[in-house]
């Protein structure tokens, strides 16, 4: 039995490694590997989360990028936790290829060091917000390897569906990641007493609605029909209903955490001069994707979900719109009616 303190927070500290573990446990033969792969991306989080505490000073002294007082060069945050994450994953013999916002190609492991996962991830999500103090994120996706051999297209652009394992790390006021083994959605804090994560977020459930939307309104004039329709009539509600709020923090780690925490929808469409938006599918989209639907809400393309999605490119971008069940269904509805091409009479 597990006790709570006055906040509600359970205090049998289960620390994400031990459950990480209790997970692979219930898996007959399963050889730990997934668990490593997991503690090496937390030892990165925990370096990520500690240089982004140290970046507004960095910003202050001006030596952010460029050289310190040393005299020795600091890296930029994004290119610090990208090397962070590769170093950390090559390191724990559990990866044979990576895909990382920040390089162009895969990133392949020497055949020595190789394990049988695939990882995706965007080391520094929100990078636009780093200079302003602003909450960023870091978000992974995990896959196992379907060949034997050497690794193939198909094994690195697999479907959602098909994913291990996803999550985020946030660095807003506390730490946080956020994770699902495929079996719910469980939240970590880190306590930065203790070095550890702790699990604080038991079976994250997103409410089926929400009262808030969440998109980047400067390129309203740029919609299509349909989602032009669904945001006004969340604005401007008719039959005596409420309007909803509107929240964007233009980093898609807070924002989807807040729509998990809170419900609502979170929309990054396509624009007339950006046809598959801005979000990258391998390593924003999925993962996200999949957290939403694990924790019981939903995520599409606007046409189909996003995990049923078959990648062809490893920087492919989508239309992404995730968040509460019925917010996203209603979003759904106004595609259909708005923004279907009429059926072509003979
Ligand atoms: O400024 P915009 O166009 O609203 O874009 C915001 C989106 O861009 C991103 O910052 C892109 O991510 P990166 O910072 O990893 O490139 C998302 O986190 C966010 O949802
Ligand atoms: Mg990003
Ligand atoms: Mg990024």
């Amino acid at each position: 039995m597990s006790s709570t303190n006055q906040y509600g927070i359970e205090t049998d500290a289960m620390t994400l490694q031990r459950f990480v573990m209790n997970e692979q446990r219930k898996y007959e033969g399963a050889s730990g590997e997934l668990t490593t792969l997991l503690t090496s991306i937390l030892t990165a989080v925990k370096a990520i989360s500690s240089a982004v505490r140290m970046a507004g000073l960095a910003q202050l002294f001006g030596i952010d990028g460029k050289t310190n007082v040393q005299g020795e060069e600091v890296k930029k945050l994004d290119v610090l936790s990208n090397e962070l994450m590769i170093n950390v994953l090559k390191a724990s013999y559990t990866t044979c290829v990576m895909v990382s916002e920040e390089n162009e190609t895969v990133i392949e492991v020497e055949t020595p060091k190789r394990g049988k996962y695939i990882v995706t991830f965007d080391p520094l999500d929100g990078s636009s917000n780093i200079d302003c103090l602003v909450s960023i994120g870091t978000i992974f996706g995990i896959y196992k390897k379907t060949t034997e051999g050497d690794v193939t297209d198909s094994d690195i652009l697999q479907p959602g569906r098909k994913m291990v394992a996803a999550g985020y790390a946030l660095y807003g006021s506390a730490t946080m990641i956020v994770i699902s083994l495929g079996h719910g959605v469980n939240g970590f804090m880190l306590d930065p007493n203790i070095g550890e994560f702790i699990l604080t977020h038991r079976n994250m459930q997103i409410p089926k609605k929400g009262k808030v939307y969440s998109i980047n309104e400067g390129y309203a004039k740029k919609w299509s029909k349909g989602v032009s329709e669904y945001v006004r009539t969340r604005k401007f509600p008719e039959n005596g209903k409420s309007a909803l709020g509107q929240r964007y923090v233009g980093s898609m780690v807070a924002d989807v955490h807040r729509t998990l925490l809170n419900g609502g929808i979170f929309m990054y469409p396509a624009t007339t001069d950006a046809v598959s938006g801005k979000l990258r599918l391998l390593y924003e989209c999925i993962p996200m994707a999949y957290i939403m639907e694990q924790a019981g809400g939903l995520a599409t393309t606007g046409t189909m979900p996003i995990l049923d999605l078959q990648p062809t490119r490893i920087h492919q971008r989508s239309p992404i719109f995730l968040g509460s069940k019925e917010d996203v269904e209603e979003l759904i509805s106004f595609i259909e009616k708005f923004d279907k091409e009429p059926e072509k009479k003979d």
